[in-house]
């Protein structure tokens, strides 16, 4: 068992209390392995953030229990990592500062830690910005800085709650390309909440799809697609059943009015 392991089971998730009471998540089952990268698509307001929220640590479940390998999830550990959709940089802090800064927050400081910091941001093709401001990057590049900040300290797993929503189309597919190759040279396990279908499917190896609250998975769909992952791809019949598949969940069969290209849940 390894500590990039992640499984949940019988999950049952409410918040508030008597006729307040929310059902957010109902019995769900999930086994995510060491190094996989794994999306999770479905309607507004069915649970994802929930889902990524209770595998770190933040919330503990009304039922069930969360496992990372052994050990069961009881508050926030250093094996996981988390990029939010909004990159939150520290605006007075140089690029990489910002990358330390979970480090020097938690006194980790170590001699190597401005080297390890800087071999992420050649990752992301942001060598040359370390002493830059984030004002003075673009949202992408400001949401690579804090894919790096969520890495240094090295995670067996890395939970990412829509990294890339607030930007534009094409700086998305170059950031699922940065992300596929980083995660490429520093393996670990990913869960990734997306609402675009399209990039749940060239990314993952797994996408998980869930119904409208509360929460259940009603799909496990494997992407059997060669790794690395190229464009062309996105024409391929594998591609496309996957999309349809998982779009027939969503949307329902009869729904014909969602655009190809960029569907979103
Ligand atoms: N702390 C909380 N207190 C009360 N209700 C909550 C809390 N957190 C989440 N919920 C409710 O649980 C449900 C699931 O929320 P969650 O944010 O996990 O959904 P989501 O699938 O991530 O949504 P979206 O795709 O819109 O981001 C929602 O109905 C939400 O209002």
């Amino acid at each position: 068992m390894n500590a990039g392991d992640v499984r949940l089971g019988g999950i049952v998730q409410t918040f508030g209390e008597d006729e307040e009471r929310v059902t957010a998540l109902s019995d769900v089952d999930l086994t995510v392995e060491a190094g996989e990268f794994v999306s999770l698509v479905g309607p507004s307001g069915c649970g994802k953030s929930t889902l990524l929220r209770l595998v770190s640590g933040l919330i503990r479940p009304s039922a069930g229990r969360v496992m990372l390998g052994e050990t069961q999830v009881s508050a926030p550990t250093p094996d996981v990592g988390f990029v939010f959709q909004a990159p939150t940089l520290l605006p007075w802090a140089t690029v990489l500062e910002n990358v330390l800064f979970p480090l020097r927050m938690l006194g980790e400081i170590a001699p190597d830690s401005a080297d390890r910091a800087r071999e992420l941001l050649a990752l992301v093709g942001l060598q040359d910005f370390e002493g830059r401001h984030p004002d003075e990057l673009s949202g992408g590049m400001q949401q690579r800085v804090a894919i790096c900040r969520g890495l240094i300290r090295d995670p067996a797993v890395m939970l990412m709650d829509e990294p890339f929503a607030a930007l534009d189309a094409l700086t998305r597919e170059e950031m699922g390309g940065h992300l596929l190759e980083l995660w490429r040279q520093k393996p670990k396990t990913i869960i990734f909440v997306t609402h675009s279908i399209n990039e749940a499917v060239f990314l993952s190896d797994r996408v998980i799809v869930m119904s409208a609250r509360p929460g259940r998975i009603v799909d496990d769909v494997r992407i059997g697609l060669a790794r690395p992952r190229t464009q062309d791809m996105e024409t391929t019949n594998e591609y496309h059943h996957a999309v349809q598949r998982i779009r027939q969940h969503i949307y329902g069969k009869r729904d014909t009015r969602i655009p190809a290209r960029e569907a979103t849940a």
